[in-house]
């Protein structure tokens, strides 16, 4: 059974339609990338399905525990520490001061974060580390489900690598499903046991590919050879570097 169930969703944004009969499904422990051209309504489904937003159409059906977020922008507040911000959903949830610390340093240590980042204020961290107290405030709480909405897009290639193994590596260990949305399609080979592909006029999920092997176990050059299939090849991704707005009647 599926831990996150989205049943025919539609939305639009003032009378303009932005997504129309998505249905997908993601189980318990399962990565899913969800890939489509800019403007194709990606976040505004996480947003809905992570119920920030209320569609106008369609149902969601949400069998997780406990979901966190990472976003592009690591929306740290920049008047706290790394270990405030780290704990502050912790705080919200009235963690006892005492295991909020070593839940917060615990998922430090697992976003790659060094116990003396965690008395820096956001100002005093690279883009990385900052995205890294993101992920570690979102393994914090101890999530079944996360929900990725292009959280590397603005890291640099070496940086994101590391990040995708990051969050490959905290799946494995903290066994969380997640939906990880980004318009990168080698980020979504290395990270997802399966792709879905938003149809570029908004109409629905076009189609879906499961990637052979585990995140983490396939080697680079199966994710390279693939990646190179898939855009030489394969129809359902020949529109996902469209910019959809000038696809739309
Ligand atoms: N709050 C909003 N109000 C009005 N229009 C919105 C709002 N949020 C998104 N949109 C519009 O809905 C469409 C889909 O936006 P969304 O951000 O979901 O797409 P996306 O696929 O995530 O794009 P990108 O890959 O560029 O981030 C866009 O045309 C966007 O301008």
């Amino acid at each position: 059974m599926s831990l996150l169930e989205l049943n025919r969703i539609g939305h639009a944004f003032f009378g303009r339609t932005v997504l129309q009969g998505i249905s997908l499904g993601v189980a318990r422990q399962e990565i899913v990338a969800l890939i489509g051209p800019s403007g194709s309504g990606k976040s505004t489904l996480a947003h809905i399905a992570a119920g920030l937003v209320d569609p106008r159409e369609g149902r969601i059906i949400r069998r997780y525990l406990r979901h966190a977020m990472v976003f592009q922008d690591p929306r740290l507040m920049p008047w706290a520490t790394a270990a405030d911000n780290i704990g502050f959903p912790l705080r919200l949830a009235r963690t006892p001061r005492g295991m909020r610390r070593r839940l917060v340093a615990d998922a430090a240590l697992r976003a790659g974060l060094l116990p003396e980042d965690l008395g820096k204020y956001p100002s005093e961290l690279s883009g990385g580390m900052r995205q890294r107290a993101a992920i570690a405030r979102a393994l914090a709480t101890d999530p079944d489900f996360i929900y990725f909405d292009e959280p590397f897009t603005a890291l640099d290639v070496a940086l994101k690598r590391r990040m995708q193994d990051l969050v490959i590596e905290a799946a494995a260990s903290a066994r969380f499903a997640a939906l990880f949305i980004t318009h990168d399609l080698l980020e979504a080979i290395r990270i997802s046991h399966r792709i879905l592909v938003l149809d570029a006029g908004g109409r629905g999920i076009a189609g879906e590919r499961l990637i052979p092997g585990n995140p983490g176990s396939r080697d680079d050059q199966a994710v390279f050879a693939l990646r190179q299939d898939y855009l030489a090849a394969d129809p359902l991704f020949a529109h996902i570097h469209d910019i959809d707005e000038r696809l739309r009647p």
